[in-house]
């Protein structure tokens, strides 16, 4: 295995973009340069000429994203004096009705309605109903929808779900996306805290796809410094729900899951006690190995080392890298293939005969909860072998990544940034379910079918592979120190402010529902 052997396939065609409202800035990633946008409050008093002829934006949905964007699209907007509604719109007998009222939402006010209704009336229509309903749904949205509205999506999803059937959007409207990397929850709680420092919130990438009136970009690039993102970069619907879908089956959701699984059985075979390897496996990651990263890049928690325990992650790393990369690659091809687009439709269709199911009732994360009652937050230890898995299958997602031709903003921000600033948190804070239940109807269904393939796998052949004294493969350490995402993921930190999502009882965050 020769893992400096591959060959990326060219960048993802980006359409380049200019705009007429906000300032662009070109960023240096490795041997690339990519045009971003810098969010922050300072922008606020522009938005409403981003927003120009939008008179009411239509929320559709109340799950992870929209309780968030609604909230803050809303008080951005009314920051800057701008005369826009923000209406969130259900369907019948919504469950949802009465939390969207409790934040300030109202029928009498004509900011919460029926769906359809709503849509009807929006000059823009943000779409974060599930992608399972988008699918079952869009021929009605479309029809719904006023002549010269905007359709604004989060994810690439519907576009991929058209395209394996054939379809396409109307041509004569105009569609946008704004994807937040990171949880709902997380785009609401990082806003709040940005009150106090300028840019904090949660990246967004964007991208145009159709552009019949001339001003969708700035309308796309509007929406997301509304949301708070401390940056914007472009992106295509296609690369967008295959980095998506993939990222959060990977290290985001999945594999950090199916990872802690593993270690912690590994470590109570080798004699520590249940709460021991629970420490060394999931309170290692998400307390120590992702606040490294988040501060100072990856390769610093291999640097923070002495030479003993760099050793054991050398061998960690060595033995996971292949393994997690088999199951990384055959999850970029189930997502681009349209495979992985139709499981989770299937899924959404089969939901009242088998709801998702409950997955923190299992010991880890009984004995995590211990754990986590009895936590020291400063001596939450750094186990280099736990620390070489779970770095070597972030690498093994970026190198996917990168080989398939993805922009480092969205490598990075997919594959690292998500994870350490947005998600990891919620995990630490109260367990796996509270993050990946906070997450996706999409990203939750994924998580649970390959969770445990990252688990078996890290198990059956990384695992042995130690115990049977498999050397280090020093090719393969080199390429990780001189890996050129270590220098995106600085670039990329630079461009957010230094602000940990701080997270209490009372966050924002809607009630994670298990039917
Ligand atoms: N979760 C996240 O943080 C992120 C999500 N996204 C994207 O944002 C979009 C929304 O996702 P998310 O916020 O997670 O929401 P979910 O995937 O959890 O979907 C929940 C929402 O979908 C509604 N819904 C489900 N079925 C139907 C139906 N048949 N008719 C009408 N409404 C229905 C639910 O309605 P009800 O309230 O009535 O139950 C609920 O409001 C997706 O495109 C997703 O990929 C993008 C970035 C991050
Ligand atoms: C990581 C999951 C996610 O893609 C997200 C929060 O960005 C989702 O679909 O929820
Ligand atoms: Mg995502
Ligand atoms: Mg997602």
């Amino acid at each position: 295995f020769a893992p400096s052997a591959f060959t990326a396939k060219p960048t993802t065609a980006l359409q380049g973009f200019s705009s007429k409202v906000f300032e662009t800035q070109e960023v240096s990633f490795a041997d690339t340069k990519e045009t971003i946008v810098k969010g922050g409050r300072d922008l606020f008093p522009l938005l409403p000429k981003a927003f120009e002829g939008i008179e009411r934006i239509g929320v559709i949905g109340w799950g992870s994203q929209a309780p968030a964007q609604a909230q803050n699209l809303k008080d951005s907007l009314a920051e800057c004096g701008a005369d826009i509604k923000v209406t969130i719109g259900l369907r019948e007998g919504s469950s949802s009705w009465e939390q969207a009222k409790e934040v300030g939402f109202s029928e009498d006010e004509e900011t919460l309605g029926e769906m359809f209704d709503v849509i009807s009336k929006s000059d823009l229509v943000v779409l974060l109903i599930s992608d399972a309903a988008q699918a079952k749904l869009y021929k009605e949205i479309f029809e719904a929808m006023k002549p010269g509205a905007t359709l604004g999506l989060s994810h690439g999803f519907l576009l991929g779900h058209l395209d394996s059937i054939g379809e396409k959007f109307p041509e004569d409207m105009d569609v946008i996306a704004v994807c937040p990397k990171g949880m709902g929850p997380s785009v609401r709680r990082l806003y709040e805290q940005g009150k106090e420092v300028n840019g904090a919130g949660i990246n967004s990438s964007f991208g145009v796809h159709q552009d019949v009136s001339g001003k969708a970009t700035d309308l796309a690039l509007g929406w997301g410094i509304a949301l708070g993102s401390p940056f914007m970069f472009e992106t295509t619907l296609r690369s967008e729900y295959k980095s998506d879908i993939y990222g959060e089956r990977g290290i985001l959701l999945g594999a950090v899951h199916g990872i802690v699984e593993s270690l912690y059985r590994r470590y109570q075979r080798q004699g520590m006690s249940p709460e021991q390897a629970f420490l060394e496996s999931s309170e290692s990651i998400t307390g120590n190995i992702v606040k490294i990263i988040s501060t100072q890049g990856i390769k610093a928690v291999y640097d923070s080392l002495n030479d003993e325990d760099k050793v054991t992650f050398q061998t960690a790393y060595s033995a996971s890298y292949k393994p997690a990369k088999e199951i990384l690659q055959e999850i970029y091809d189930e997502v681009s293939s349209g495979n992985e687009i139709r499981t989770v439709i299937m899924h959404g269709a089969r939901l009242d005969r088998y709801p998702v199911g409950k997955i923190d009732g299992t010991d880890t994360w009984k004995v995590g909860e211990k754990v986590r009652a009895e936590r020291d937050e400063e001596n939450i230890p750094l186990n280099p072998f736990t620390a070489g898995v779970y770095v070597a299958t972030m690498m093994a997602q970026i190198d996917v990544l990168l080989e398939e031709g993805h922009p480092y903003s969205e490598v990075v921000n997919e594959s690292v940034i998500e994870a350490v600033d947005s998600l990891c948190p919620y995990m630490h804070y109260r367990g796996v379910a509270f993050m990946v239940d906070n997450c996706s109807f999409t990203a939750k269904t994924g998580s649970r079918k390959w969770a445990p393939r990252f688990d078996y796998i890290l198990d059956q052949l990384a695992y042995t592979a130690v115990d049977n004294g498999a050397a280090i493969n020093e090719e393969l350490i080199a390429d990780f120190e001189k890996h050129t995402v270590h220098q995106a993921v600085e670039e990329c930190c630079k461009l957010r402010p230094a602000v940990d999502i701080s997270l209490f009882a009372e966050t924002s965050t809607k009630e994670i529902v298990i039917q």
